[in-house]
This record gives C-alpha cells, sequence and structure tokens, in this order.
C-alpha cells in the first residue's frame, strides 16, 4: 500500500490503517520525499532557485511510504496475523499505533517471553521474544563480523541462564569463556579417541585427505581390542606393527605407508596431547544441565573441531530421543540418558561446520537435528558471518533468525531464500544498520521487526582491540624490561 503522508515516515515505523473492517497494522518499508520545485531542474541556478521555492510553497514536498500490511490488530495483539482480503480503499486515514498496540504485539507479558532489546524506530517499546520457540524451531543469527552477533548469543545465554535452562556454545574463538555471568561451565572440549570410528580417527589424526592407504592401514589397525584396550596407544602402535612387519605378499605392499602411519600416531600422542584423550570417560557428562555450558573448541584444528562437535551433537539427540522415548513410552524402561530437560546447542562460525559446498560429519548431525530435534527438546542455533557459505538445507529449517547489517548481495539473498517471509524491503535495510541493530523474523516475534539489541555489560571480549594502545604499552614494558635487566647486569657485576 502507498499512503502519502503530512511527515517523512522512517523505514521500520509502524502505522495504523483505520480500514472499514477495522484497524490495520502496517510496517514502512520503504520512505521518499520529494520535491515539486525540484522536477525539471537542470543546472546549479535552477536548483538554488528552486531551494527558495521550495522553502516558501508548503506544499512543494511529498512524503510518500511503502507500507506492508501486517493483519488486522486485534488479531495480531493475540499473535495471530490474518491480512484482509481487499486493500484499504484510497482516503483511507492512517494514524500512529498507540503504545499499548505496540506493547500488546511487541512485548507481550507473557511466560517465557524476554526482553532483548528495543524497537529501533519507537525505542520505548521493549522488544521480546519467545524462547520457547527458539529452543523448539531453532535459531540463526546471521551479520558481518563486528555487528553484535556474539552480544546477542550472550544475551540469548544470559535470559536461558537466568530460567535455569541448559545452554551449550560451541566456542571456536575463545570468545565466551570470559563471559561474566553465574552458573556457567566452561570446558576444554577434549577427544575420546576410542568413541570414534577409524574414519574419524584418521580426520582427528590429521591423516591428509587423499591418503588412501595410510587410512586403509589405521582401518585394519584400529580393532575393538585397541578400542577397549586399557593401554589405548601402546596398543594401536602395536596393530599398526604388526602391518609393518607382516610377511604376507599384499600386506607388505602398504608396508611404506604403515610405517608413515606409525610416524603419524606417535606424533599425535605428542602434538594433541590436551586434545585426544582415551581416558576421559565420556565427554558428555562434562556438560552440566540447567549451566551454560561453554566448550572452547579453540584449541582442536577445523577437522578435530568438526569431529568433536558431530560426536558431542550425536549423542545430544541420542541422549534427547532416549529421555523422550523414557518419558513418553508405555513400557517402563531404565533411565538411560543424562538430561531430564530441553537443551539450546550454538554453533559459532557455522560456514565452517555446516558448509555449503561439502559434506562433514558435523553438517549431517546438525541438519538431522534441525529436522528432528524439536521433538524431543533440542534447539539449534547457527551463527555465521557469511550466511551464503552455509547449507541452505539447513538454514531453511530455521524457524527464527536475527539478521543485522549484510552487506554481500550474495549474503542476502541466501537469507531471502532461507527466510520465505522476510520482504524484499527488510533485506535492503541490512546495508543501512548500525552496531547492534537488527531484523527479527520468524516464529520467535509476532511479527518481523526492526530492533535495537541490548549491550551485554557481562561480555568483557569482543571489542576491536587497539593497536596503537597495545604498542604504546609494549613500548613502556620494554622499557622496563631494559631497565631491570640492567639492574640485574650490574648485580652480577658486583657479586663478580
Ligand atoms: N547491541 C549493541 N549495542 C552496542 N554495541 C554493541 C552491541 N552489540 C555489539 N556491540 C559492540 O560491537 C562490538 C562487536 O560486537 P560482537 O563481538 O558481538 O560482534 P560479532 O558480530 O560477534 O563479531 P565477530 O564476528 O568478530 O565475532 C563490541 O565492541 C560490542 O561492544
Amino acid at each position: 500500500m502507498t499512503a502519502i503522508t503530512s511527515r517523512p515516515l522512517s523505514v521500520g515505523e509502524y502505522i495504523k490503517i483505520d480500514s472499514d473492517e477495522g484497524e490495520i497494522l502496517g510496517l514502512v518499508e520503504k520512505s521518499s520525499v520529494s520535491s515539486a520545485a525540484f522536477a525539471d531542474v537542470k543546472n546549479f541556478d535552477e536548483a538554488s532557485e528552486s531551494t527558495e521555492i521550495a522553502e516558501i510553497n508548503k506544499r512543494d514536498k511529498t512524503y510518500t511510504a511503502h507500507i506492508g500490511i501486517l493483519g488486522f490488530l486485534e488479531n495480531l495483539r493475540k499473535g495471530q496475523s490474518i491480512i484482509p482480503a481487499v486493500p484499504p480503499i484510497p482516503g483511507t486515514p492512517i494514524s500512529q499505533p498507540t503504545k499499548e498496540d505496540l506493547e500488546a504485539i511487541f512485548s507481550p507479558e507473557k511466560a517465557g517471553w524476554v526482553k532483548i532489546g528495543n524497537l529501533l524506530r519507537e525505542k520505548s517499546i521493549e522488544a521480546k521474544i519467545n524462547l520457547d520457540k527458539i529452543v523448539a524451531r531453532h535459531l540463526g543469527i546471521l551479520a558481518m563480523t563486528g555487528m553484535g552477533k556474539s552480544n546477542l548469543v550472550s544475551l540469548i545465554t544470559k535470559q536461558i541462564g537466568k530460567l535455569k535452562g541448559t545452554v551449550i556454545i560451541f566456542d571456536y574463538h575463545n570468545d565466551y569463556t570470559t563471559l561474566n555471568i553465574p552458573r556457567i561451565n566452561v570446558i576444554d572440549a577434549k577427544i575420546n579417541p576410542r568413541l570414534l570410528d577409524a574414519d574419524q580417527l584418521s580426520e582427528v589424526l590429521e591423516i591428509r585427505d587423499g591418503a588412501n592407504v595410510q587410512q586403509r592401514v589405521l582401518r585394519m589397525a584400529f580393532t575393538k581390542q585397541v578400542k577397549e584396550s586399557k593401554e589405548f596407544w601402546k596398543k594401536l602402535e602395536t596393530e599398526v606393527e604388526f602391518i609393518v612387519n607382516s610377511e604376507d605378499k599384499k600386506i607388505k605392499e602398504i608396508r611404506t605407508s604403515a610405517y608413515r602411519v606409525q610416524d603419524i600416531i606417535e606424533e599425535a600422542q605428542r602434538r594433541f596431547e590436551d586434545i585426544l584423550d582415551p581416558d576421559m570417560g565420556d565427554p558428555i557428562s562434562f556438560i552440566k544441565e540447567g549451566r551454560t555450558n561453554i566448550l572452547n573448541i579453540s584449541e582442536l584444528s577445523e577437522k578435530q573441531a568438526n569431529v568433536a562437535l558431530a560426536f558431542y551433537l550425536q549423542q545430544l539427540l541420542k541422549d534427547r530421543k532416549d529421555a523422550s522415548i523414557v518419558k513418553h513410552g508405555r513400557s517402563k524402561r531404565e533411565r538411560n540418558y543424562k538430561f531430564d530437560s530441553p537443551i539450546f546447542v550454538i554453533i559459532e562460525e557455522a560456514h565452517v561446520f555446516i558448509p555449503k559446498d561439502h559434506d562433514t560429519s558435523a553438517k549431517y548431525w546438525a541438519a538431522k537435528i534441525a529436522r528432528e530435534g524439536r521433538k524431543f527438546g533440542l534447539g539449534l542455533g547457527i551463527v555465521s558471518q557469511r550466511p551464503r557459505s552455509v547449507d541452505l538445507n539447513v538454514l531453511s529449517q530455521l524457524g527464527s533468525f536475527a539478521i543485522m547489517k549484510i552487506i554481500q548481495e550474495d549474503d542476502q539473498r541466501q537469507i531471502a531464500a532461507a527466510t520465505e517471509s522476510t520482504s524484499r524491503e527488510l533485506i535492503a535495510q541490512l546495508t543501512s544498520l548500525n552496531v547492534g541493530d537488527a531484523v527479527l523474523v520468524g516464529q520467535w516475534t509476532n511479527l518481523p521487526s526492526l530492533v535495537h539489541v541490548e549491550e551485554v555489560k557481562e561480555k568483557i571480549m569482543g571489542a576491536d582491540q587497539s593497536a596503537v594502545n597495545a604498542w604504546a604499552n609494549a613500548e613502556k614494558m620494554n622499557e622496563i624490561a631494559v631497565e631491570s635487566t640492567q639492574g640485574l647486569v650490574k648485580k652480577d657485576l658486583l657479586l663478580d
């Protein structure tokens, strides 16, 4: 709908249309100002004269707004969007909705709705989101780097924490370990090699992708006895040694590769001592229910992180499924699960773990959770600064999105493809958002909205580092170091 107004309207502003069928809420999607005096201006002098004419003539300016119809206000208050069958007739008056109108829609006083900021164009209205919907139907947080993704993740986590919910963040850049909120449980992610299959073990040991014979050697050596052995590495080495020493004609052909695998296993024990731990038990047992669990995967290589992530996702889905079967099943089964309540899992750098152009095991399990998780109370939060490189299949399973500033057209296209309901006009706004501004769409709000997200004070890291300050400090420290060393030299001389 197009409206001609007495003042310029801002994009993202809400308006009320007083139609015969009832009050309708609309969103300004595009706004323009034109001046009759400037219509045929061809040079500077004409422009100069037109400025004077425009100033005198009050009728000179035309304020035009394109308004997307959101539905009848009455229904929106109840969380339903019913679009009128016929458009309002020309001449229908429009007005500003009242504070109460907007609050009923954007900040409902209902259980499960929590504040994450304020409407960008109506700053007095709190913007709330429905946490139940993101755990049940998943969430995507997409934005260029530095636009406030981690801040929003921290805020959502903090809010879930207040409700004693369980959150797990796979922290690839060590962004959240310093998050200063109560009930936080920081875990250095480790991998128990016993729990992997041969292909996964090959990935964490960093055997090259194309090294098929080395992979074959590892498959042969990684037997059930190795998995169950008290001395995991020793037994694995013995099995490879067995291949090296074999006189069997066929096995002899792969001896050179077996030597290489021997080196790789030896090297991995040294290099990945802190990461690969056959005696750690079940990694899931370190995750605590009712806490914010930060799984620090920053020490892991990309491939290792992928294997670890796949493992955790697989185990979590299994646990939630088992819990659901025991709770809803008719037969009385023994308790074989760990978590009693829903879990929200956040995957940062989703373009690395859930890539568009190749398959990874983390992607397989993330896609499975995206499809099935809602039945078992396992919600997925996908965070990325490169939406164009995230698998569209997974993205389009996400029920809600927070989209912050995004300039790249490929990224915008991918978002448009993943979020059917997002109107093109809102996507066009993405380039002009500031840090902390977000377009919220999907089931976690009653209506698509433009909001400014609250800044989380408890988040210590994240701000761009000042190189200039750091250099100045380093220079000072150097001077102190030189002075103190000189002091030592003198003392040494005195001692001499
Ligand atoms: N809602 C907000 N209001 C004001 N400032 C904000 C807001 N959100 C983030 N910032 C500021 O912007 C900076 C970057 O924020 P943040 O680390 O959340 O971005 P990011 O998108 O996660 O970046 P990266 O991709 O590098 O991890 C921080 O200094 C933070 O204080």
